[in-house]
């Protein structure tokens, strides 16, 4: 999405949860000088341009063994497509918990969605497998930014802000959202959600100590409505995958697969 049209649901964000946008900018432009290329490499984006994205939030749905192996269904097509090395028709985009479960089950997530709350060491691990890191700026993780950015090389800079030369605005708000911002914004031709259960508890790969629950709900009810928002307008063909314990439904979504 452009800026143009992100910005006006930025403001109503920011004006929700109280976010001072000046600390948001400030961090954007940290982050700017932690990252040393200048843009992105064209091959990030043709991983995403016209193939199967398979987005993974950390809803507790993926706690459940049959999403595990659906995951793991696709994950296997994707191998098998090309004598077991790795096709690149589907891509796998990880929201920062879901990392952690994506390594459980042995993927390597193509891209990582994070602005850096969640598990260190998943991140670490992901990152050394060859995970791009899509790497998120905002007021509040500025001391994360500054301590972890310069331990990752492959990096996408992020913010809610002002994109700058080297830090970009895809859209979106949480990391879940902005993954499926990303691969929308990167013409992705289908996406599939799964552990995007934006009504349900929160999972046990998000946070573990979730510092305020309310506000954290607050945030899944905003994402839910940026990813019904976008998806409306998407080119992509979107499959949101849901077990009959979550009952999330959004709008955009072509079909729904209930395991
Ligand atoms: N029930 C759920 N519990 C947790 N995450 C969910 C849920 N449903 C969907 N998600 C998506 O999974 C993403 C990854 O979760 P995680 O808690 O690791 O990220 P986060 O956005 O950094 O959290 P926070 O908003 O507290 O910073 C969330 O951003 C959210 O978009
Ligand atoms: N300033 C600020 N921006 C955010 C925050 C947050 O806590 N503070 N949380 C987000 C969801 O992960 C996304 N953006
Ligand atoms: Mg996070």
């Amino acid at each position: 999405m452009h800026f143009n049209n992100w910005c006006p649901y930025y403001l109503i964000i920011a004006r929700l949860l109280n976010i001072p946008i000046q600390r948001d900018f400030l961090n954007s432009l940290n982050l700017s000088t932690l990252i040393s290329n200048e843009r992105i490499d064209p091959k990030c984006f043709r991983k995403i341009q016209d193939n199967k994205a398979l987005v993974i939030g950390a809803g507790p749905s993926i706690e459940e063994s049959t999403v595990q192996n659906y995951i793991l269904e696709i994950y296997n097509c994707k191998k098998s497509k090309s004598n077991n090395a790795v096709s690149e028709d589907i891509v796998v985009i990880a929201a920062d918990g879901a990392t952690e479960l994506c390594l459980d089950l042995g993927i390597i997530p193509d891209f990582v969605v994070t602005d850096l709350d969640g598990d260190y060491e998943s991140l670490v691990r992901a990152h050394s497998g060859g995970s791009i890191m899509v790497i998120h700026a905002h007021g509040d993780n500025i001391d994360k930014i500054t301590s972890q950015v310069p331990s990752f090389s492959n990096v996408i800079g992020t913010t809610q802000n002002f994109p700058l030369k080297n830090v970009y605005n895809f859209g979106g708000f949480t990391d879940g959202d902005r993954s499926v911002f990303l691969a929308d914004g990167f013409l992705a031709r289908e996406i599939v959600l799964v552990g995007m259960d934006f009504d349900s508890k929160i999972g046990f790969f998000s946070k573990r100590k979730v510092p305020n629950l309310e506000l954290k709900k607050q945030k899944l009810q905003i994402g839910k409505y940026l990813v019904g928002m976008l998806l409306e307008n998407s080119r992509a063909l979107v499959t949101h995958i849901t077990t009959s314990n979550h009952d999330s439904s959004f709008y955009g979504v072509n079909k729904y697969e209930v395991l």
